[in-house]
């Protein structure tokens, strides 16, 4: 092998060119303050906003405040260990994280350095904390469809790829869990999902990564974890690097699916770090850019164009209401950002409906389009159904005389409600979801006892796999409902001899 001498002189060039531009960048100045997450130091004249800074003693810092004589930097790690008058360096980068294949199935902290106990992680490929989100011309309306499992989610609140749909309610209603689930019917979707969790247990951490694990989605899944006791800087930064990771894989022409677990906790540390930073506290003393810290997160999320190769990002964001208040300021500001909403109720939740959504409130913007031929068609009054129910059940339980048509508009609702009842960790196919909705819009549910619904909907799934293969994969292949009476006949066939059928409805 020969060896060119151009070849030497312009690799020697290149090193020269960029070992003058390291020293031109070099600067260091002073700690004068520390504490809580904080450290102001004087004497750093050209930082930038958003720059990486290097204390003394290795830990890293951000530049968040330029003033007239110092700055203000939020520590990314231990702050204990920095001493007033200690030196801090300009490194003249924005804040990087490790990206790439190598970070699946792996518990990173917001760093991206891996805490999962199984070594390093071995990639050389990084990609800036913050960085502006896809223009209009860089994006494509969002056209087909993330299939979550949950059937009430599939039919009524579709979710589209690259859409931002928010996940509300109060605490303990399953909002982790539907977004855990939806991750786990990702499962040869052709999907990279990324888990954000701010601010949880170590202990909640470790249980979902585990459940991941055991359905297999850790494969295909990336962890990035901020605990409680880890400081305000490092809580508010998580979910730009859970963005950052999973745009690596949508500007390669994948799709991702990312979790932010959740941005009331993470607004709480932007809040706490803004006030350290003495910044002026605006409504419930959240600072004035906190609608700004939410929307340039959010806007990440994208279906890309062709051109850039179709990729795409889709967010759940989670937002924890105090009693169902939707109209508070973290709420409603995410509520405006995002393209809809799936709002779980309390009530609905120990009532024994779980998923415990609430189809009055809960909206996808994107809707229909999301959804294939077959499902559009089989959930289309789904919606109305339900909403009509709610409204005569309560108007019921006053009168004891009800018309005939009242008291089968009852029924059907109570088994709609049944039927959209689904249990932790069971997604459902797309399929199984169209045989169910197409059995209960054509009335075959109307004569089964409620409490023999579930049994129902899994010896009739199990028949059809067994007997009528051929009609769910022309489901599968044309995403169409099958033409002819050949489905309509075979419900049929198996609801006559379904055991428990013949008893009348009460
Ligand atoms: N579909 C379901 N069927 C049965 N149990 C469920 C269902 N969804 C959630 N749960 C149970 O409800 C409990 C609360 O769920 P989860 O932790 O998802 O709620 P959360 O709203 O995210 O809570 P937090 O306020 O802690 O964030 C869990 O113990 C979970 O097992």
């Amino acid at each position: 092998m020969s060896i060119k001498a151009e070849e030497i002189s312009s690799l020697i060039k290149q090193q020269l060119a960029n070992y003058q531009e390291q020293l031109s960048v070099e600067e260091t100045g002073t700690v004068t303050y520390v504490g809580d997450g904080i450290a102001r130091a004087h004497g750093l004249d050209n930082a930038m906003a958003g720059e990486l800074l290097e204390f003394d003693n290795g830990v890293f810092g951000m530049v968040q405040n330029l003033e007239s004589n110092d700055v203000g930097i939020v520590v990314l790690g231990d702050f204990t260990g920095i001493r007033e008058g200690n030196s801090v360096k300009r490194t003249g980068r924005i804040m990087e994280v490790p990206v790439g294949d190598a970070l699946l199935g792996r518990v990173v902290d917001p760093l991206g350095r891996p805490i999962d106990g199984n070594g390093e992680i071995k990639t050389d490929k990084t990609r800036p904390v913050e960085r502006k989100a896809p223009g209009v011309m860089q994006r494509k309306s969002v056209f087909e469809p993330l299939q979550t499992g949950i059937k009430v989610i599939d039919a009524l609140v579709p979710i589209g790829r690259g859409q931002r749909e928010l996940i509300i309610g109060d605490r303990k209603t399953g909002k982790t869990s539907i977004a855990m689930d939806a991750i786990i019917n990702q499962k040869d979707q052709d999907m990279i999902c990324i888990y954000v969790a701010i601010g949880q247990k170590e202990s909640t951490v470790r249980s979902q990564v585990e459940t991941l694990r055991r359905y297999g989605a850790m494969d295909y899944t990336i962890v990035v974890s901020a605990g409680p006791s880890d400081p305000a800087p490092l809580l508010y930064i998580a979910p730009y690097t859970g963005a950052a990771m999973g745009e690596e894989f949508m500007f390669n022409g994948k799709h991702v699916l990312i979790v932010y677990d959740d941005l009331t906790k993470q607004a709480d540390a932007y809040r706490e770090l803004s006030l350290i930073l003495r910044r002026p506290p605006g409504r419930e003393a959240y600072p004035g850019d906190i609608f700004y810290t939410h929307s340039r997160l959010l806007e990440r999320a994208a279906k890309l164009s062709d051109e850039l190769g179709g990729g795409s990002m889709t967010a759940l964001p989670i937002i924890q209401t105090q009693a169902g208040d939707v109209s508070a300021y973290i709420p409603t500001n995410v509520i405006s950002i995002t393209d809809g909403q799936i709002f779980l109720d309390s009530d609905l939740f120990y009532a024994g409906t779980r998923p415990a959504i609430d189809a009055g409130t809960s909206v996808s913007r994107v809707g229909g389009d999301a959804q294939i031929k077959a499902m559009k068609k089989v959930s289309g009054t789904l919606r109305l159904d339900l909403a009509s129910y709610t409204e005569l059940a309560s108007f019921a339980q006053f009168g004891s005389d009800l018309d005939t048509s009242t008291q089968s508009k009852l029924n059907r609702g109570a088994r709609t409600v049944e039927v959209l009842k689904q249990g932790l960790h069971q997604p459902e196919t797309v399929e199984q979801q169209v045989v169910t909705l197409f059995a209960l819009g054509k009335g075959f549910i109307d004569a089964i006892k409620i409490e023999d619904i579930q049994r129902y909907e899994s010896e009739l799934f199990s028949y059809m796999t067994g007997n009528h293969q051929e009609i769910l994969d022309e489901i599968t292949s044309t995403s169409k409902l099958p033409e002819g009476d050949g489905f309509y006949n075979a419900i049929k066939e198996f609801s006559e001899s379904f055991q428990g059928s013949k008893e009348a409805a009460k």
